[in-house]
């Protein structure tokens, strides 16, 4: 069982518990999130993981064709797409996510609440190169037990922290890609500066993404002097999605 919940997670995560498995042959190659990241820190070119979200608990809500976007995004050199599929919440479904990886040639994450191996499987038979794994959801055996069963399929789990003591944990995992939330999931308040504090924190062999609250360049290029490789967008882009030629 995950951690000790209440309120709005506690459900998410029930519901999660109980998502059915996707039976399906898996049709696509592995677009390994882990190696789209470090290619592009490499050749210093900004890593933009451009995320597909239609509403959120914040009050968010966009409508916009899931396919269009996908493929704009790859087009303007977007390294990876960040597909919700949590339904409830997010408005997500894992049939958006099917049909962006039979459109794509870039790494996709599943973006869910993931809490059991058989939303793995599923994730890797809809066609998913990455899941999240949020530490403040899962106890340190779990995320553990997670991060090793999505790489006998050779996911490379993208871990969630909000937090220094969510940090020890995701590095006591041995977790290789660590996102920092500037979103706190109780208060849904965005704070950018947590992100800048926690950043420098990260040892320099794990690959570190910026998630959330990010809205232009200039947080981009402040992010990048905390020492960030990647970025997580669904705001900004999925109101604008042109934007995305401006924070390359
Ligand atoms: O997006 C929300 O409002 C939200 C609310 C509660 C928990 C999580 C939430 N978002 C999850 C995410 O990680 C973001 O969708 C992602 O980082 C992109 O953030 P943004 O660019 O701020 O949309």
């Amino acid at each position: 069982m995950p951690r000790y919940l209440s309120g709005w997670l506690k459900e998410v995560v029930d519901n999660a518990l109980n998502r059915p498995y996707i039976s399906m042959q898996r049709s696509r190659p592995i677009y390994s999130l882990y190696e789209s990241i470090l290619n592009a820190k490499e050749k210093k070119r900004t890593a933009i993981i451009a995320e597909y979200k239609t509403r959120s608990p914040s009050g968010f809500f966009a409508e916009r064709d899931a396919i269009e976007y996908a493929k704009l995004m790859e087009e303007n050199g977007a390294i990876g797409l960040s597909v919700l599929t949590e339904d409830k919440f997010f408005g997500g479904s894992y049939e958006n996510l099917r049909n962006i990886a039979n459109t794509v040639k870039i790494s996709i994450l599943m973006k869910d609440f993931v809490v059991t191996e058989r939303q793995i499987d599923t994730a890797y038979n809809l066609g998913a190169d990455s899941v999240l794994l949020i530490v403040r959801i899962l106890t340190e055996r779990e995320l553990i037990n997670l991060l090793d069963y999505a790489r006998s399929y050779k996911l490379e789990p993208l871990v969630e922290v909000h937090d220094i003591d969510d940090l020890e944990i995701a590095l006591n995992s041995g977790a290789k890609i660590i996102g920092i939330n500037s979103r706190n999931l109780s208060t849904l308040e965005l704070k950018l500066q947590n992100v800048k504090e926690i950043l420098p924190l990260v040892p320099n062999d794990k690959l570190k993404v910026a998630e959330s609250g990010i809205s232009s360049r200039e947080d981009i290029e402040d992010l990048k002097k905390s020492g960030a490789d990647a970025f997580l967008i669904g705001t900004l882009l999925m109101k604008e999605p042109a934007k995305i030629k401006e924070l390359l």
